[in-house]
């Protein structure tokens, strides 16, 4: 159950007379997703999706709404956001931040191919360069700071060996990050949590990337790395899938080639991409907020990733 602000077509009937979509016709509450509440509404002018952010203020939506806006606008496959007659993509519903995007059509793809993967980085890579110039600058929310700020808190549950993984890897992380070749990684918008679960696809065909409300500034490459730890393993290991790998990065490059700078960081991008979700999995399990997380997902599969990304070299990132 994800409907944490439950709506009735009652509910939404006045308030949708703001948006140029006609009259309500259905609503009806999404199971799935652990941070929002979102429902499929039926309109006459077609499917959308509605969205209560539970945790997210009215300052910070704009930096996503603005910039599925400003993708969708470029061509990239992506919920597109609906303005309401004064031009606001975000309204207030239930006294809530909420709004209405279009609805992708197809389903994720679990057991994604050498072929889902290539289409999955084509239009990451695309997703960068539309980014680019984006007027709204946001940090990502879970990036180093987040990170400094979170380890103190998950370390007393930890045993020794944990405890010592996160202490180094925080360390390696923070080192790379004072180097001028990090300094140099191309960054902009990224999405920041590009999992199978978040994107569309209708058979081989990508439909689309969707839940942006993680993503934020940050360099391109540790998006690549957040998004080749989900796609590209065997996902009872986490060892990556030769295959798919080279799928996925060949099909970016071809759109926007790596810089010589991202191949010295992609291993440390790789460790920072596993370290950022052991990390956040591990602050939800032990200090979930309220009942919200009703399943927390495993933390030991990022740990188990980590150890990985660490132990062995990363498959190179190809170069001109
Ligand atoms: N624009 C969309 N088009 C089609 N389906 C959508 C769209 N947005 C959300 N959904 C559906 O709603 C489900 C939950 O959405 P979403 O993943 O954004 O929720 P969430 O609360 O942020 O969850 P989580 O953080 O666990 O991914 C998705 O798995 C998808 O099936
Ligand atoms: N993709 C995240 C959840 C937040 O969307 C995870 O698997 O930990």
């Amino acid at each position: 159950m994800a409907v944490f602000t439950p709506v009735t077509l009652d509910d939404l009937t006045p308030w949708m007379t703001q948006f140029p979509l006609g009259k309500a016709l259905a609503i009806k509450g999404i199971a799935s997703g652990i941070e929002n509440s979102n429902f499929f509404i039926r309109t006459e002018a077609g499917e959308f999706v509605l969205t209560i952010f539970e945790n997210l203020s009215f300052e910070q939506l704009p930096f996503y709404l603005k910039l599925m806006r400003r993708l969708a606008d470029h061509g990239v496959l992506v919920p597109a956001p609906i303005a309401n007659a004064n031009g606001n993509l975000v309204v207030a519903l239930h006294g809530k931040p909420a709004a209405i995007v279009s609805k992708l059509e197809g389903e994720s793809q679990m057991s994604p191919l050498p072929i889902h993967c290539a289409e999955v980085g084509k239009m990451l890579a695309q997703m960068h360069l539309a980014g680019q110039g984006f007027e709204i600058v946001q940090p990502n929310l879970r990036g180093l700071a987040w990170w400094h700020a979170t380890v103190p808190l998950v370390l007393p549950f930890l045993n020794e060996d944990k405890q010592a993984l996160l202490r180094a890897e925080i360390h390696h992380q923070d080192a790379f990050a004072s180097t001028a070749s990090y300094q140099a990684l191309p960054s902009g918008p990224i999405h920041a949590d590009l999992f199978r679960n978040n994107v569309m696809f209708d058979g081989e065909r990508l439909t689309g990337f969707f839940d942006f409300y993680f993503a934020g500034c940050d360099t391109w490459i540790f998006d690549v790395a957040v998004t080749v730890n989900d796609w590209c393993i065997a996902p009872e290991t986490g060892v990556l899938d030769l295959a798919r790998v080279e799928a996925m990065l060949a099909a970016y490059h071809a759109v926007r080639p790596f810089t010589a700078e991202e191949a010295i960081a992609w291993r440390t991008m790789l460790r920072a991409a596993a370290f950022r979700f052991w990390l956040s999995r591990l602050y939800d399990y032990y200090l979930p907020r309220d009942a919200e997380i009703l399943t927390p997902h495993d933390p030991e599969h990022f740990e188990r990733i980590l150890r990985l990304r660490e132990a062995a070299s990363a498959p190179a990132l190809p170069q001109n």
